[in-house]
């Protein structure tokens, strides 16, 4: 089994890049929505960007953001990837990445079988799709920790890039990866000690436990 690609999402500080870069992870999200614990600034996104510059990917993540936040943060971050992770449509994810000139991940909420088979609407609009978990009405669409039923993605074959998101942590990475054959995984809080707050060990471990999967 090849191993798959490794997100730490949420990263705010120096210290959490730092981690997630000597764990070998792919790539480092940096959160641009206000009402998350995890959100950075543009003015703070850009120092992190600099710092990761040339080691590792770094993905803006975005909840059905204006094209002015886009890009005021495009512009200080200098980011490789827009991840989408509001209600945006297949039309407007191909509209920002041809404006903005970078790949498109789509995050869709899945709970059933039919969420799944939302992502074909996104094939030719997006780089890929992340399947995440769905959250309840008023919290968060995102970054809270819940995983959904891995078997409704298990070998997912379909004509976009996908990768899987929800509830991942050291303990359970492992099984998610031999479970869903997911070319990608992508966590957040299970590699926190609280909200917002990214542990070093947790991100080591996870990383170490995707490679000991794949
Ligand atoms: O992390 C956040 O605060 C966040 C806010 C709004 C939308 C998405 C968010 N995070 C993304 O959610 C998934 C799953 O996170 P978790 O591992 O369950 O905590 C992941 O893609 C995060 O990048």
């Amino acid at each position: 089994m090849t191993t798959p690609a490794i997100k730490i999402c949420g990263i705010s500080t120096s210290e959490a890049l730092d981690a997630a870069i000597r764990a070998r992870a792919d790539y480092a999200g940096f959160v641009f929505f206000a009402k998350s614990p995890r959100n950075v600034t543009p003015r703070e996104a850009a120092q992190l960007s600099a710092r990761a510059a040339g080691r590792i990917a770094r993905v803006g993540l975005f909840v059905d953001a204006d094209d002015a936040t886009i890009g005021e943060a495009m512009e200080a971050a200098s980011l490789d990837v827009l991840q989408l992770h509001g209600k945006e449509t297949p039309e407007r994810a191909a509209q920002l990445g041809a404006r903005f000139g970078v790949a498109v991940w789509k995050a869709l909420s899945v709970a059933s079988a039919a969420d799944v088979s939302r992502a074909t609407d996104y094939a030719g609009a997006v780089e890929r799709v992340l399947f995440d978990a769905k959250t309840p009405k008023g919290t968060l669409p995102g970054g809270m920790g819940l995983s959904f039923d891995w078997s409704l993605v298990a070998n997912w074959k379909g004509p976009v890039a996908w990768g899987l998101a929800g509830g991942l942590a050291p303990g359970n990475v492992a099984e998610a990866i031999v479970r869903t054959a997911t070319p990608l995984v992508d966590t957040s809080s299970g590699v926190e000690s609280a909200p917002g707050v990214k542990d070093e060990g947790l991100i080591a471990r996870f990383c170490e436990a995707v490679r000991s999967a794949g």
